[in-house]
C-alpha cells in the first residue's frame, strides 16, 4: 500500500502523544496558558507537538510541519519547560519496537524546543508538508469533553494520510454518539480510539493502546436513506461555528433529532464510523480563517469513509494555499449521496442572510 511507513509512523506518533495528554488531564495542573488570540494552550498541547514532530523528523528528516505550537513560551517560561520536559520523557511506548521506529525519547530539553518550532512550515503546494494539532479541541480536553490529536501527511498541497487520536471516545457501542462531558481519561474502561485512512485505500478505526498498535478494523459511514433521520454534529463553542445558521439548515432539510455538540475532529471521526451522519461548521466571523490542521487528517478520513467534504459553497478544501484553509468559508461533511441535498440548503441559509 502506498504510503504504508508513513501511516504507521503516524499512528504510532499520534498513540504515544496520547499518553502524554491523558497523563496531563489526570495531573492537577494543566499548565494552562491563554494565547494571543485568547484560546487556551497547556503543557499537553506543547508536549504532544514535541514528541510527534520529533518521530516525523526522525523518520523522514526533510519533511516539513505545520504545527500549531511552538516554543516561544517555553524559551522565556523555566518552570514551564521543565514540567514539559518532565512529561516528555515518561511518554514512551510500551513496546521496543514501536519506540524504535519513533526514535525513541527525546535526548535532551534542546532537542524538545528544536523539535516544537519545526512546526513552522508555512505549509504550500510543492513536496511533503504535515499537519499537525497536538490537541484539537483544547477547551473540551480542559473540560473533560471529546478532544482529538490531529496529524495528516499532505504530498503537493493534497492530504494523502490523516490519523486521529480520540482518547475520550468509545471503543464499543459505535452508533452511539458520546460527548463524554467530566469522563475519567485516566486509562477509563472502553474508551480511546485510533482512527487512519490513506487516500484510495480506506479507512479504519482501532482502540488506542500503550504499545503496539491493536488490530484495526474497516469504517464506514452509515447508510442514510431518510434525510430527516439524520443526526448532525456541531461544534461546542458557539463562537467557532454559527449554531443559528445550522439549526436553520437543518429545520430546512426536515431534521427533527437535535444535534451532537462535541469539541475537535472527534466529529469527523464520528461520522465516518457511523455515529452520526452530518457535521456542519459555518462560519461566525467573516475574516477568521481555518486551520489546515483542524481539518486534513478529518477530511480524507471521512472521505475514504463514503463521505464528501467541502466548504460552505461547495468547494473543495484546499489544503495547498498555506496554513490556513484562506480559499474556503466552512465545512460540509456528509455521506456522498446526500451531501448535494446537503449543500443546496445550506447555500440557500447562507444566501438569504
Ligand atoms: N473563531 C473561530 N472560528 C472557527 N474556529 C475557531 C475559531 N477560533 C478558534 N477556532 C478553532 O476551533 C478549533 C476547535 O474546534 P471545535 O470544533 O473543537 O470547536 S469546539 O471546541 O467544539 O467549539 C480550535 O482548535 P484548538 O485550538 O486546537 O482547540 C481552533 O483552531
Ligand atoms: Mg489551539
Ligand atoms: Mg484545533
Ligand atoms: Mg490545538
Amino acid at each position: 500500500m502506498a504510503y504504508e511507513n508513513e501511516l504507521h509512523l503516524a499512528q504510532l506518533a499520534v498513540q504515544r502523544a496520547t499518553l502524554l495528554t491523558r497523563r496531563v488531564y489526570a495531573a492537577k495542573s494543566k499548565g494552562t496558558l491563554s494565547k494571543s488570540d485568547a484560546s487556551p494552550v497547556t503543557i499537553g498541547d506543547f508536549g504532544a507537538q514535541a514528541l510527534i514532530i520529533a518521530a516525523i523528523k526522525h523518520a523522514f528528516p526533510s519533511d516539513e510541519v505545520v504545527g500549531e505550537e511552538d516554543a516561544d513560551d517555553l524559551r522565556t517560561n523555566e518552570a514551564l519547560r521543565s514540567q514539559i520536559w518532565e512529561l516528555v520523557q515518561e511518554a514512551t511506548l510500551d513496546d521496543a519496537e514501536a519506540e524504535a521506529v519513533l526514535g525513541g525519547p527525546i535526548k535532551d530539553v534542546d532537542g524538545m524546543l528544536t523539535a516544537l518550532d519545526a512546526g513552522r512550515s508555512a505549509g504550500g503546494a510543492k513536496g511533503r508538508i504535515w499537519a499537525l494539532d497536538p490537541i484539537d479541541g483544547t477547551k473540551g480536553f480542559l473540560r473533560g469533553g471529546q478532544y482529538a490529536v490531529c496529524l495528516a501527511l499532505m504530498v503537493d498541497g493534497e492530504v494523502v494520510v490523516g490519523v486521529l487520536g480520540c482518547p475520550n471516545l468509545p471503543v464499543d457501542d459505535k452508533e452511539r454518539l458520546d460527548t463524554s462531558i467530566g469522563a475519567d481519561q485516566t486509562d477509563a474502561e472502553g474508551k480511546g480510539v485510533l482512527f487512519s485512512a490513506v487516500l484510495g485505500h480506506g479507512a479504519t478505526s482501532r482502540p488506542l493502546t500503550r504499545g503496539a498498535l491493536a488490530e484495526g478494523t474497516t469504517i464506514k459511514m452509515k447508510p442514510l436513506e431518510d434525510i430527516t433521520q439524520a443526526t448532525f454534529c456541531e461544534s461546542v463553542e458557539a463562537g467557532h461555528s454559527s449554531h443559528g445558521d445550522q439549526a436553520a439548515i437543518a429545520g430546512k432539510l426536515g431534521i427533527t433529532k437535535e444535534s451532537v455538540r462535541m469539541d475537535s475532529q472527534a466529529k469527523y471521526a464520528s461520522i465516518a464510523r457511523g455515529a452520526g451522519d452530518l457535521y456542519l461548521r459555518l462560519p461566525i466571523s467573516k475574516t477568521y480563517q481555518e486551520k489546515i490542521w483542524d481539518h486534513a487528517a478529518g477530511v480524507v478520513i471521512v472521505g475514504e469513509a463514503g463521505g464528501t467534504v467541502t466548504d460552505a459553497w461547495g468547494k473543495k478544501l484546499d489544503f495547498s494555499i498555506g496554513r490556513t484553509l484562506s480559499g474556503n468559508k466552512g465545512v460540509v461533511a456528509a455521506p456522498k449521496a446526500i451531501h448535494p441535498e446537503v449543500l443546496k440548503v445550506v447555500i440557500e441559509v447562507l444566501s438569504s442572510k
